[in-house]
């Protein structure tokens, strides 16, 4: 599990190491990491040292000291370092060492146009952002930000500029706790972030403007911290799968209750179905219209339909919601899994009739739109867009108001529990944005927790509180989900209804991992 602390735990964390004397020493350690990822790039992108080109932009505090001890590293290995410093104090130690080393250095300060050095920078093969770290506060101002745009102007966006931008803790421009973009941002293809993830690193447009991540061990001891943000990583998913035995049989694997569809939207519940079964669960229970079922049959023979209660179809799990509207039937079955105590994914059309208060075991699916309405219902208003700006503050409040584990989905999805605890997954590919996009999410969650529901060992397998493993389970749902869009997007645009290979390959994948790792 990958765990992001807070600006503040990581300054406290490094604060008897500085005390100790050791805050160059840390520092040196940064710089190492960071001109250690540097090279590894320039090898992925062809190119060797001697000849490459690398522009250092360096703000006025120690994230700008550790940018230019890594361009000293890299001066001394035969890349053509130059920087740009955009503090009037900028640290002296390392600039002089930078100077030393043969790097030039330029000041943006009045008289010297923003847009000369941008079109400089975005010339180089590697940008290092030290222009701010974990001392951020707000968004970008003054020459930084004067820079961040011109930058942005000339290089144009992430996916077709020719630079390597290489973040140095955080990329300049996010909110270090909060991932919240305000104003201008310096998006990274790389952050290599130090001693710890920070939570911005990991949520909302803070995650999309870090690209790839890379955590450098600075020494820094985080045992009586508590994390910020997590992600679960492939190994946390393997250690919820849970492997057929001998001794098992349908009904031991799990059976999961699927309530969704209504006249008007069949297809929801087919998808649900399909990814359900394409995880390897025991047995799907279906509960609809008689045309809806005949629908899911017609791909998925294997589901058991009937249009009784949930009551009579005994299950571990449920999903609830996709595609039901308009269906008092459905709607009866969504309140009465809510109020089983089972597990179960509560999407679309149940989260209209969510009680008003559930536990962590109810797991609420929604965009931001439907987050929306969940909140307004409860007297809480916010507009969409401050929810896609600050989704974990949004999931939180959702989650402490209802009682429910609330997985916000969207690029980065966000799943908040109502102890807390915040786990965010960045596994997706846009090209997952599509109808039925979501109806497939639940069933892949409802099958997870179907399957670990007896599992009393799970959340400790993970590290986690009880009350927290069906927060696991829907962040877990999630990278099982965008794993499997990125690697059906590897065959062109996505087709819903084809995920399913693409999730049993997923899950097989991640077995395989688990084994290798035994
Ligand atoms: N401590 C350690 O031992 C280790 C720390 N390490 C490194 O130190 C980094 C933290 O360093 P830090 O505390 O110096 O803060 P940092 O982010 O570089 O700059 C803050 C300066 O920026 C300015 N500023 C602030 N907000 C702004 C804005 N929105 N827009 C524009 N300007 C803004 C503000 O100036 P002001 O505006 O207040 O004059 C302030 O002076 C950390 O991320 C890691 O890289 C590693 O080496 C490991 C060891
Ligand atoms: N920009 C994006 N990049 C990656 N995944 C996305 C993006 N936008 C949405 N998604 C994912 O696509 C799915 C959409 O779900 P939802 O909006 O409920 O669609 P539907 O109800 O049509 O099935 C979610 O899993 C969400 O996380
Ligand atoms: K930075």
């Amino acid at each position: 599990m990958l765990e992001a602390f807070s600006g503040s735990d990581v300054r406290a964390a490094e604060a008897p190491l500085i005390d100790a004397g050791q805050g160059d020493a840390l520092m040196q350690k940064a710089a190492h990491g960071l001109f250690g990822v540097v090279l590894g790039l320039l090898r992925e992108a062809g190119r060797g040292t001697y000849g490459a080109t690398a522009v250092v932009l360096a703000g006025g505090g120690n994230n700008g000291a550790d940018a230019l001890y890594a361009g000293e590293r890299l001066l001394r290995r035969g890349v053509g370092a130059t920087a740009i410093l955009l503090s009037d104090r900028v640290h002296t130690a390392s600039l002089a060492a930078f100077t030393r080393a043969g790097g030039a250095s330029v000041r943006l300060d009045d008289g010297v146009d923003p847009a000369a050095l941008a079109t400089h920078a975005s010339s180089a093969d590697i940008l290092l952002d030290g222009i701010l770290g974990t001392g951020a506060t707000g968004g970008l101002r003054g020459g930084a930000r004067a820079f961040v745009e011109a930058f942005n102007d000339v290089a144009g966006p992430r996916a077709t500029r020719s630079t390597i931008v290489v973040a140095c803790d955080l990329p300049s421009g996010i909110g270090v706790d909060t991932g919240l973009v305000d104003g201008p941002v310096l998006a990274a293809d790389a952050t290599v972030t130090f001693g710890a993830a920070k939570p911005g690193l990991l949520l909302g447009n803070g995650a999309v403007a870090t690209g790839e991540l890379n955590v450098v061990d600075i020494g820094l001891d985080f045992a009586v911290f508590t994390p910020a943000a997590r992600r679960l990583l492939d190994a946390d998913v393997a250690a919820l799968l849970r492997l057929p035995t001998p001794l098992d049989h349908k009904y031991s694997r799990g059976v999961l209750g699927v309530a969704a569809g209504s006249a008007r939207y069949p297809g929801a519940a087919a998808l649900a179905v399909g990814a359900a079964l394409a995880t390897g669960i025991g047995m799907v229970r279906y509960l609809g219209p008689d045309a809806v079922a005949s629908l899911i049959h017609q791909r998925n023979p294997e589901a058991v339909a009937s249009s009784g209660s949930v009551a009579e179809a005994r299950s571990q799990a449920w999903v609830v919601g996709p595609g039901a509207v308009d269906d008092d039937d459905q709607r009866r079955r969504a309140v009465d899994a809510m109020t089983s105590g089972l597990p179960v994914v509560v999407d679309a059309g149940a989260l209209a009739g969510i009680p008003e208060r559930v536990g962590p075991q109810v797991i609420l699916t929604p965009h931001a739109g439907e987050l929306r309405q969940v909140l307004a219902e409860r007297g809480v208003d916010a507009e969409r867009s401050d929810i896609e700006a600050e989704p974990a503050h949004f999931a939180l409040r959702a989650a402490e108001i209802t009682g429910a584990t609330v997985l916000l989905k969207g690029f980065t999805t966000v799943v908040a529990a109502p102890s807390g605890i915040l786990i965010a997954q960045t596994d997706a590919t846009p090209w997952l944005s599509s109808a039925g996009s979501g109806d497939t999410l639940s069933g892949i969650i409802g099958a997870l927790a179907a399957s670990v529901a007896g599992d009393d060992h799970a959340a400790s397998r993970l590290g986690l509180a009880e009350e927290d493993l069906w927060a696991a389970v829907a962040a877990a749902g999630a990278l099982i989900h965008g794993r499997a869009g990125q690697r059906a997007a590897r065959r062109g645009p996505i087709v819903v209804s084809d995920l399913r290979a693409d999730i049993g390959a997923v899950i097989a994948e991640l077995l395989e991992e688990r084994r290798l790792a035994m």
